[in-house]
């Protein structure tokens, strides 16, 4: 099943460079992994936003939600999921 899930992130504006520093490498990790497993299967920045539309491939709602809940910057995101079924015009 395909997720489009739309990722904001908000860090708190007094969070030391360092800690956010920090927390963005443990992100990038996580989501590379995810990356290798086929399960994030875009990512892709919105022009000038800290924010991303990226699309997964999970088996239930339930991995999905595990999978964003698992992400270093959860606590600091606003995240939107929209399911995706096939499109009739599709000539894949
Ligand atoms: O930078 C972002 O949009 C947040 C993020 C998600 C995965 C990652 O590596 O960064």
């Amino acid at each position: 099943m395909l997720f489009l899930v739309r990722m904001d992130v908000n860090l708190p504006a007094d969070m030391p460079s360092e800690e956010g520093a920090a927390i963005k490498a443990v992100e990038k990790a996580y989501s590379q992994d995810l990356q290798q497993q086929g399960k994030w299967r875009h990512i892709w920045r919105v022009v000038g936003e800290y924010s991303n539309y990226s699309v997964f491939d999970a088996e239930s709602n339930d991995e999905l939600h595990n999978m964003l809940s698992g992400l270093p910057l959860f606590p600091y995101m606003d995240i939107s999921v929209t399911p995706l079924a096939k499109h009739p015009s599709d000539i894949n």
